[in-house]
This record gives structure tokens, C-alpha cells and sequence, in this order.
């Protein structure tokens, strides 16, 4: 089967686990389009936020990955567009519920409070984990704006 498009992006914060996330996807045969940073001299986090969470709201990525210092300027950004559902999460199980309840399409990572190895189980677990619909699929609807 494809493997899905999956865009990622950080901040100086979060620029070496994205590196570490990006090997790990890519082993996975995952396609990764990385927009930066590339570095880890010192950015502005919305400047990463912004083009991940386009490309999942057009549909030219069917999940996004985000990474700053606490995981919430990203987060905070990418839920600015419209057909985006990003979830901080902070350890596996937050990571399965993103899932399995708000159907989020986009993990937002603080890289300043997990191990390298708990952020990359973190995605594993959110890339292969389905909604479960029924009661959250009504939930969900409830969340966007009119
Ligand atoms: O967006 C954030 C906080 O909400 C991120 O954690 C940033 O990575 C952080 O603010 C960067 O802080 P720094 O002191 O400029 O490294």
C-alpha cells in the first residue's frame, strides 16, 4: 500500500528531533516533505507552523508533524486553519486519543519535555492509529466554526 505524504516542520527547539522523526518516517517509507527549520540558530515557530498546516488543510499532505520547545506555538498556529486538527501530545497515549477521539490529522511535539525515542513512538503510534467515529464523530463536527 502508499505510504502517505507527511509534511514536517519545527523551530530551533524542536530542529533535532525533527531530523530524528524525519530518518525514522523515511525508514517507515513514509514521503516527507520537510520545511525547516534547518538549523538550530533561533526562528520564529509560525513560520514552520503555517506552511505544515496549509499543506494538510489543501490536502497535498494527509498529516502534518510539529515541533517547538513546549509543542503549544505550534499547536496554537496550526489551528488556525480551517481543516486542521492539531493535538499536542506528550507521551503514547495522548498520542492514540488525538486519534482514536478528535481525529486529529496534525501531532504537535514539545521537545523540551519528551525523549527523542518517546516523540518518535508518539508518531508511530498517531500515523497508525483510526478514528473511532460513533459518539467523536459528532464531537468533531462540533468543533469548527460556522
Ligand atoms: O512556541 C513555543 C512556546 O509556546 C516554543 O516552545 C518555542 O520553541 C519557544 O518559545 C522558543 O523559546 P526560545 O527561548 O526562543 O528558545
Amino acid at each position: 500500500m502508499e505510504k502517505a505524504v507527511v509534511f514536517i516542520g519545527s523551530d530551533h527547539a524542536g530542529f533535532e528531533y525533527k531530523e530524528g522523526i524525519k530518518q525514522m518516517l523515511l525508514q517507515e517509507g513514509y514521503k516527507v516533505e520537510d520545511v525547516g527549520t534547518h538549523s538550530a540558530d533561533s526562528v520564529d515557530y509560525p513560520d514552520y507552523a503555517h506552511p505544515v498546516a496549509q499543506a494538510v488543510d489543501e490536502g497535498k499532505a494527509q498529516w502534518g508533524i510539529l515541533i517547538c520547545g513546549s509543542g503549544n506555538g505550534v499547536c496554537m498556529t496550526a489551528n488556525k486553519h480551517a481543516k486542521v486538527r492539531a493535538a499536542l501530545c506528550w507521551n503514547e497515549e495522548t498520542a492514540r486519543l488525538a486519534r482514536q477521539h478528535n481525529d486529529a490529522n496534525v501531532i504537535c511535539l514539545p521537545a523540551r519535555f519528551v525523549s527523542l525515542e518517546e516523540a518518535q513512538a508518539m508518531v508511530k503510534i498517531f500515523l497508525s492509529t483510526d478514528f473511532e467515529g460513533g459518539r467523536h464523530e459528532r464531537r468533531v463536527q462540533k468543533i469548527a466554526c460556522a
